[in-house]
């Protein structure tokens, strides 16, 4: 099957600064795809190159099998940016009516599909203005608007960075919502949205991929850290001070409850086999010993934290 995004040893430019520095990209068609990177990382330059609204310097890029920004790409491909604008006297039906007719969708499909698309995004029934919308509102009529050619692909920055949470939510069970109907490539540097949602993910950092592939993959790719464990002792001190000097142990942060530590650990099986070994022999009462699943967040402080 042809891929939905295909880059190789992408370069890009500007002057003598080399924003992407040979950025490998694999999208499969169908996943919901998170592109991760901190700020000037080179994520919405290499959105820009894929829409075909910059040149890229050398590599090579395929969206859907075709160069960006030819014309079957438009078509194929919807774009969503990071603060979406609409004339502010239409409403949400007057901007997606508008868009549907400069893909000339005949009437009646143009009808269904404006419905159905204020349906999903939560904005049916709503004929205020979109002046008076919020961000959240904002950004779903962003959305709506770039599905309403039904594209194979769809493309969105920072969906969520100017969302309260509760907008966010609301913006990430709508992209949950399209897997199975579109592939969805975004970016952003929020870890737990990606969490939620993405089956797929990349790193991006100074102008590289570093990490790519599911969820599960990048988490046991990840370097040195090999997992985390919740501890609770009777003295949670005295164990933070014995678990300082332990080789497997490479971080220990105290949780709200006394006696409570997160443990960030190199090596899993020999700290569940170590750690009682060392609460014994401190006199202390081992409370609890639990895993706890490695975060996306451990993984990216640790791809590219370090440097900063
Ligand atoms: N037109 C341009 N001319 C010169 N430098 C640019 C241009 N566009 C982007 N850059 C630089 O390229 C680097 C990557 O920018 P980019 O916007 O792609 O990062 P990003 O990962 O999207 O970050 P952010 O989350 O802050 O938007 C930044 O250092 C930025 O200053």
């Amino acid at each position: 099957m042809t891929p939905a995004i295909d880059i190789r040893g992408l370069v890009k430019t500007y002057g003598r600064r080399r924003v992407l520095d040979g950025v490998d990209l694999h999208v499969e068609p169908g996943s919901v795809f998170g592109f991760l990177g901190a700020n000037g990382a080179g994520k919405t330059t290499t959105l820009r190159v894929l829409l075909g609204l910059a040149h890229k310097t050398t590599g090579s890029v395929r969206v859907l099998g075709h160069e960006p920004g030819s014309t079957p790409t438009r078509s194929l491909v919807g774009y969503c940016p990071d603060v979406p604008g609409f004339p502010p006297w239409m409403t949400a039906r007057d901007v997606l009516n508008s868009s549907a007719g400069l893909f000339r969708l005949p009437a009646a499909l143009t009808r269904r599909r404006v419905d159905e698309l204020l349906e999903l995004t939560g904005l049916a029934g709503r004929e205020s203005r979109v002046s008076g919308f919020s961000r959240g509102m904002r950004q779903r009529l962003g959305i709506a608007q770039a599905l309403v050619n039904a594209p194979q692909l769809l493309i969105l920055d920072e969906p969520t960075s100017a969302l309260d949470p509760l907008g966010r939510r609301v913006v990430l069970d709508l992209l949950t919502a399209l897997r199975g109907r579109t592939t969805v490539l975004f970016s952003t540097h929020l870890l737990p949205d990606v969490e939620r949602v993405c089956d797929t993910v990349a790193i991006i950092d100074k102008g590289r991929v570093i990490t790519a592939g599911t969820l599960d993959q990048v988490r046991a790719e990840s370097g040195s850290v090999q997992g985390r464990l919740l501890v609770e002792v009777d003295d949670g001190d005295r164990m933070r001070e014995a678990l300082a000097g332990q080789p497997w142990v490479a971080g220990v942060e105290e949780e709200a409850a006394p006696g409570v530590l997160l443990l960030t650990v190199t090596d899993l099986d020999a700290a569940a086999a170590l750690l009682p070994a060392v609460v014994s022999s401190l006199g202390l009462l081992l409370r609890r010993l639990e895993p706890r699943e490695t975060s996306l967040e451990d993984v990216f402080v640790g791809l590219v934290g370090g440097g900063r």
